[in-house]
């Protein structure tokens, strides 16, 4: 953990300079985007728009650490994402993101009180705390009432918001979600969304959201579209 503090913060959650990805397998090249810049403040919201396969998804992955990019930097919480250890890139990864996808990744043995509790623990808190910060979270996001229930035992609008909860745990300088509400009916979706964006708030987290929804999108401080390999800043207006 050394690695980590001895890091100066420099106010932004997540910078990329220069960000490029090209898949390789063999002989197949697939280009996705190059010379891609982007900053986030702390507390700011950013959406991503772009068509299917343009590489909203891919970027994601490159800021959260779960891929490594063929060219430029990821600085998380002002740490240089390639400059850390494995382990010490893990340790960031839990302590200062959370990571909602379109479907839940809640494991599906455990209760949403354990799930919810486990990004603390591995942060190396004690179970009594870890219990206490999840038991409160669920609670903000209206799931006081199921923290027995296990995944299978929860509506599609319940298990995304325990993966919410989950996220926002650890108080991460920055969520990453991919569609976070993208399977789920409209009134569902829009409950979900409207809980991200006021814990966001209340815990000045920063969000960056993949959509493909324009009108969520709009509600965000500021829209980017990935399009041709390229990020371009979209007005509200636009949008
Ligand atoms: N592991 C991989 N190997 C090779 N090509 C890949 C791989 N993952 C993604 N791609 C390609 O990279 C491009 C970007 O994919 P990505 O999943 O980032 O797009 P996306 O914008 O998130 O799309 P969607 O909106 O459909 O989810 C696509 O053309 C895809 O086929």
């Amino acid at each position: 953990m050394s690695e980590i503090n001895n890091q100066k913060h420099t106010g932004e959650s997540i910078r990329a300079e220069g960000l490029a990805m090209t898949y390789a397998e063999g002989k197949l090249r697939t280009p996705v985007f190059e010379g891609l810049q982007l900053s986030v403040h702390s507390g700011e919201t950013v959406a991503i728009l772009g068509a299917s396969g343009a590489g909203k998804s891919t970027l994601l992955h490159l800021l959260g650490g779960l891929d490594t990019p063929t060219a430029g930097e990821v600085f998380v919480a002002g740490q240089q994402m390639s400059s850390l250890s494995d382990a010490a890139r893990g340790a960031l990864r839990n302590r200062a993101l959370g990571f909602v996808y379109q479907f839940h990744h809640l494991l599906p043995e455990f209760t949403a009180l354990e799930n919810v509790m486990l990004p603390v623990l591995l942060s190396g808190a004690h179970v009594a705390d870890a219990s206490k910060s999840a038991q409160a979270l669920l609670e903000s996001v209206g799931l006081g009432h199921r923290l027995e229930h296990k995944p299978g035992e929860l509506s599609g609008g319940e298990r995304q918001r325990a993966a919410v909860a989950r996220a926002l745990v650890n108080r991460p300088a920055c969520v990453l979600g991919d569609e976070p509400t993208g399977n789920l009916d409209e009134k569902t979706a829009q409950t979900v969304f409207e809980i991200m964006l006021a814990l966001n708030r209340e815990q000045h987290t920063s969000l960056v959201l993949v959509t493909h929804d324009r009108r969520l999108a709009r509600r965000l401080d500021r829209v980017l579209e990935l399009h041709e390999g390229k990020l371009r800043e979209l007005s509200h207006d636009e949008v």
